[in-house]
């Protein structure tokens, strides 16, 4: 598991681009036949992808969280991106097809990941911080989530977010997790940009085109800096940094935040004034 640690607003006013990716941007999370995992120092937050393709693949990172088993004191979302996929949790089995979602709670010792079919892998992101109590594995299915629409076509930023693990969905301690879909010819995200000082924040791009990129914004409001990110590569947001991005297409992205509180509206907007 590849180890990422923190960096302050102060010092990341010096970065290079080269280490700001270094820092911030996962390149290669979904690689066939294999899991992956990078480990945050942003309230430990893990970031992982697993796309198994004949043989199932194990929630499982060897011996370095020092416990007995992934889920001992964590807890895990997970939501599908690729072909139709299982994922078996003990003795249970959940069907997720593309979007859909699953929490994981705290204790389960035994989750693997499974494709329906090795010609259209599924290709599971996977997010995971700690956890003191024991909620139900619970599946999200998109099309019953509620969905929340917000932006416009005159701002380019019109979007639904689906929320799927938050305190009116599935239940965690502190993990928050959702989708936000862009509209055709709609290519801002989180404009106006805000900041949660609480938690930290992942993002993972997806449902873009080979050539399509999307320029992630980041970095305190009056110290922005940008990533250039292709489909499927996941950014890691501390919780001094407004994550926002512009695609050159529309896009999908799944957020998903672990920290001090439990409100999905605890956001401080930035004004345009201040954005620099
Ligand atoms: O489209 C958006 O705006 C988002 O999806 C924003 C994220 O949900 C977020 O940043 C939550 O804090
Ligand atoms: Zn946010």
């Amino acid at each position: 598991m590849e180890i990422r640690h923190t960096t302050n607003p102060t010092d990341f006013k010096y970065y290079t681009t080269e280490r700001i990716r270094n820092d911030f941007l996962i390149e290669n999370l979904f690689v066939e036949g294999e899991s992956k995992f990078v480990y945050t120092h942003y309230d430990r937050f893990i970031i992982g992808g697993a796309v198994p393709i004949d043989t199932p693949l194990e929630l499982d990172v060897g011996d370095q969280l020092k416990t007995n088993y992934f889920l001992e004191r964590r807890e895990v979302g997970v939501i599908n991106i690729g072909g139709p996929g299982v994922v078996k949790v003990e003795t249970e089995e959940y069907v997720l097809d593309k979007k859909d979602g699953l929490y994981i709670g705290l204790g389960n010792k035994n989750v693997t990941f499974h494709s329906v079919d090795p010609q259209q892998p599924a290709r599971f992101y996977i997010v995971s911080s700690h956890a003191s109590k024991r909620y139900p594995t619970e599946k999200i299915d998109i099309t019953k989530a509620e969905p929340a629409r917000l932006g416009s076509n005159e701002e380019s930023n019109k979007r639904t977010i689906y929320k799927y693990i938050h305190a009116d969905g599935a239940r965690s301690c502190q993990l928050m997790m959702g989708l936000t879909i862009l509209e055709p010819n709609n290519m801002w995200n989180t404009m106006p940009a805000h900041l949660h000082d609480r938690r930290m924040e992942a993002y993972l791009y997806f449902d873009l085109e080979d050539t399509a990129r999307v320029f992630h914004l980041m970095g305190e409001p009056q110290e922005t800096r940008h990533i250039v990110v292709k489909n499927e590569q996941a950014i890691i947001s501390p919780s001094w940094s407004i994550h926002s991005g512009v695609g050159t297409s529309n896009y999908t992205f799944i957020w998903a935040m672990a920290g001090e509180n439990y409100t999905f509206a605890d956001m401080d907007v930035v004004e345009m004034d201040d954005l620099k």
